[in-house]
Formats: structure tokens, sequence, C-alpha cells
């Protein structure tokens, strides 16, 4: 079983530089999705090779698994997939970020690092003042999705979420996927799991207004 990684330590202070949108991808006009603790990115590739009008980027906090899907991308020469190691929270916070935010048009938060116990709770990768951050930089119909198998967990991501005023609900029953963009297309390794063994899974929608 491995280790969680702690991304309040200081280790997760610095980030790396974030290449530009046309240093990132082949077409860096497409629309962009970002997979916020995508692990080793099992869940872009497949996305990347399913919905090829779009670009991905996912953002990881082991530096192993970064290094290890930017040399399977170099290899395996997609064009529209790229990997960023370092704490979500103080990526996106950090004024770099305008790079990215201009073309980007979803979120997802899958799975993420449940840290069970109350005073670990701070831990958890949505917290009000990152969604306060999200809220400021996305662009008004940018799309974020959260999927967890953890009831408690899903409740505090919800519950942070949904308190900010500039982010609404969308029932996933009225939600249309476009023809060129799913991100339910294809399942995470955690999901997979989840659904293996047929655990419960919780999910929402929420759109940027
Ligand atoms: C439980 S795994 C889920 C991985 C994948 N999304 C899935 O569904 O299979 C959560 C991942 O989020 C990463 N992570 C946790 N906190 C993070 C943060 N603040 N920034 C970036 N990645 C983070 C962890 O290292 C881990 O790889």
């Amino acid at each position: 079983m491995r280790q969680h990684v702690n991304p309040l330590s200081i280790n997760f202070n610095q980030i790396e530089r974030i290449p530009s949108l046309g240093e990132m991808f082949g077409d860096s006009k497409l629309n962009l999705h970002l997979d916020i603790g995508c692990a080793a990115g099992e869940f872009l590739f497949d996305l990347a090779l399913v919905n090829t009008s779009w670009n991905y980027l996912g953002i990881e906090i082991r530096e192993k698994l970064v290094k290890n899907a930017k040399l399977k991308v170099l290899e395996s020469e997609i064009k529209n997939l790229y990997f960023l190691f370092g704490n979500a929270n103080n990526i996106l916070n950090d004024v770099q970020s305008e790079l990215i935010i201009k073309n980007l048009k979803s979120i997802s938060f899958y799975f993420p690092d449940p840290w069970f116990k109350k005073r670990h709770y701070k831990r958890r990768v949505i917290q009000p003042e990152f969604i306060n951050i999200l809220s400021n930089l996305l662009q008004k119909g940018t799309l974020i999705f959260i999927k967890t198998d953890v009831k408690d967990l899903f409740d505090y991501m919800d519950y942070t979420i949904s308190n900010n005023f500039y982010f609404k609900t969308i029932d996933k029953k009225d939600f249309n996927y476009s023809e060129s963009f799913n991100p339910n297309k294809v399942k995470t390794n955690r999901e997979k799991y989840v659904i293996n063994n047929q655990l419960d899974i919780f999910e929402r929608i929420y759109i940027k207004i």
C-alpha cells in the first residue's frame, strides 16, 4: 500500500515552470481539460485517444509518476497530453496558471485522497480557499466534475463547492455531454477498482456561472 503524500509539506511550495500552451500541446488552440490528482495518468492517456479534439493536462503531486507519464507521452508521440508535477493548490494559485486558464473548459477531481481523520481534512485537495481561487480564475461555463467512493468526502467536497456562489450544480440526468468531449467515456484506475468491488460511486457536476 503506497504512502499518501502530504500536500502541505514545504517540499511542494515550489512549483515547476508552467510551459506555454504551445510548448505543451501540438495544437494550442484546442479546449483544455485538467485532471487533478491524475496519478500515473492512464485515465488521461485513454481520454486523449478517445476525445482527440481536446487537450489534456494532468497535475500530480507524486514526482515519479509524473516523470514516467512524461516519458510515456514522448514515446507515444501523443500531442494533446501533458503532465505537471506539484501540489495542484499551489500550481493554480500561481500567476503562471494564467497560461492554462485561457483554454480551460473543464476540471476533474476523480477519487481524490480521502484523508479520513478530521485533523487531516486540511490536506484534502478541495478546500474553500482553493474553490475561491478557482471561482476567480475560471471562465463562465467551465465545468467541474467530482467523483469518489467515500461518502463523507463527497459531502465535504459538495458542501465546499456548493457554498461558493459562483458554482451551480448540474443534474447529471440533464447534462448533455458534447460529441467531442466526455470525461466519463473512460474510467480511472480507482473507478475500475470501485466498480469491480461493487462499491458506491458519488459524483456531481458543477458549472461556473
Ligand atoms: C486516490 S488517487 C486517485 C487517482 C486517480 N484520479 C484515480 O481515480 O485513479 C489520488 C491522487 O491524487 C494525488 N494528489 C493528492 N493531493 C494532491 C494535490 N494537492 N495536488 C496534486 N495531486 C494530488 C495523489 O498523489 C494520488 O495520486
